[in-house]
């Protein structure tokens, strides 16, 4: 995710406690090249995000398998932030009820989910589509 993020200009938020170590030694450790080419802003709690989101205003959009609302039925506007949940448990119920939307990849009926990074590229590529995001951004 943070690859596409460094390659479609988009900033990234990783908020704390991650399922997965966060600095940037670990990304260069891990081969991720591409991290001295993201934005890439760190809140050491959930709590902590929302106060920078609510200073910048931004909408939260959440991507969830729990909404009814298809992602490419929902109207993005600049500046939104698309939160993924973690790849074993999604996110919380607290931060489920503080998203301003809910949205869905739409899937067959008794599967669960799709990969994070899968769910996240479609919706991203919804997102800019709508925006007129794509090869915008320096
Ligand atoms: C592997 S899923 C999490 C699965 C987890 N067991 C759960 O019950 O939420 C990781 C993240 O990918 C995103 N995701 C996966 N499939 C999705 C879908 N069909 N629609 C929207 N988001 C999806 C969500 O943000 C989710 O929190």
């Amino acid at each position: 995710m943070l690859r596409m993020a460094a390659c479609l200009g988009l900033a990234a938020d990783i908020i704390e406690p991650a399922g997965f170590p966060v600095s940037d030694r670990h990304f260069r450790r891990a081969g991720m090249d591409y991290v001295d080419h993201v934005a890439i802003r760190r809140h050491v709690s959930w709590a902590a995000f929302e106060a920078a989101r609510k200073l910048e205003g931004a909408r939260l959009v959440l991507a969830t398998t729990g909404a009814e609302l298809a992602y490419t039925d929902f109207a993005f506007a600049p500046g939104d932030i698309v939160l993924l949940g973690r790849e074993s448990a999604g996110v919380p119920a607290e931060v489920h009820a503080a998203a301003d939307a809910r949205i869905t990849v739409p899937m067959r009926p008794g599967l669960r989910s799709l990969n994070v990074a899968v769910a996240a590229a479609m919706i991203v590529g919804e997102a800019l589509r709508q925006t007129g995001g794509f090869g915008l951004s320096a």
